[in-house]
């Protein structure tokens, strides 16, 4: 049987990887064969050769997307967490991966992903120290008709995994 991708985007520290990580385990726990990739992972070994031009940010969803749809078409549940911060991007996404996706948007306003900075990077951005970061220096373009957005600012982690799960069962169910 063929399996799904269920794609997490967003803001760096809107709550993609928590989210991916909760919902992995919820499928986990219903006996589905799940595995995951996060943006974060992938760029420590496979795509350690990208940055975070738009072009190295395209080839890095490419082949992340890739990866994606080889697991789906092995009967995994896939579940990604990548910022994939452009339409095109996402639309690349759609291409390569096909009815197989969900796209989920986690849609943390920047105020609260910058005030969370987890690891910095929206303060040394903001002070003009790193070129090329989400939202502030490089762009983050809000999508267009999306099914499912989830709001990680105003959501708790419980009750984001569950508005996500609905979705998951209601898609299986249909
Ligand atoms: N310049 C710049 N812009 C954005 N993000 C940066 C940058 N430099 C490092 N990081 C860290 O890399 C994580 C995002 O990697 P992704 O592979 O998801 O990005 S992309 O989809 O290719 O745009 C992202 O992690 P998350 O916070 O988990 O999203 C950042 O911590
Ligand atoms: N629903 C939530 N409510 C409150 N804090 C959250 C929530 N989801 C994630 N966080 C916190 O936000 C920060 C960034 O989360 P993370 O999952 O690393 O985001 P991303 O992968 O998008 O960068 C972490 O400190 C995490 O604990």
């Amino acid at each position: 049987m063929e399996g799904k991708v269920i794609w997490f985007f967003g803001r760096p520290c809107a709550g993609k990887t928590s989210l991916a990580n909760s919902v992995k385990n919820e499928l986990l726990a219903l006996g589905v064969k799940t595995i995951s990739f996060d943006g974060d992972e992938l760029r420590k070994g496979i795509n350690k050769d990208l940055g975070f031009s738009i072009a190295d940010r395209q080839e890095n969803i490419r082949r992340a997307a890739e990866l994606a749809a080889l697991f789906a078409r092995k009967g995994y549940w896939v579940v990604c967490s990548f910022v994939t911060p452009t339409e095109a991007i996402r639309e690349m996404v759609h291409q390569i991966i096909g009815h197989a996706l969900t796209m989920v948007f986690v849609s943390t306003p920047l105020e609260v992903c910058s005030a969370r900075d987890t690891k910095g990077h929206y303060k040394k951005a903001q002070a003009g120290e790193l070129a090329n970061f989400t939202g502030i220096t490089s762009p983050f373009e809000e999508p267009r008709n999306m099914a499912l957005a989830i709001d990680c600012g105003t959501l708790s982690l419980e009750e984001a995994t569950q508005g996500c799960m609905e979705h998951l069962l209601k898609d299986i169910r249909d």
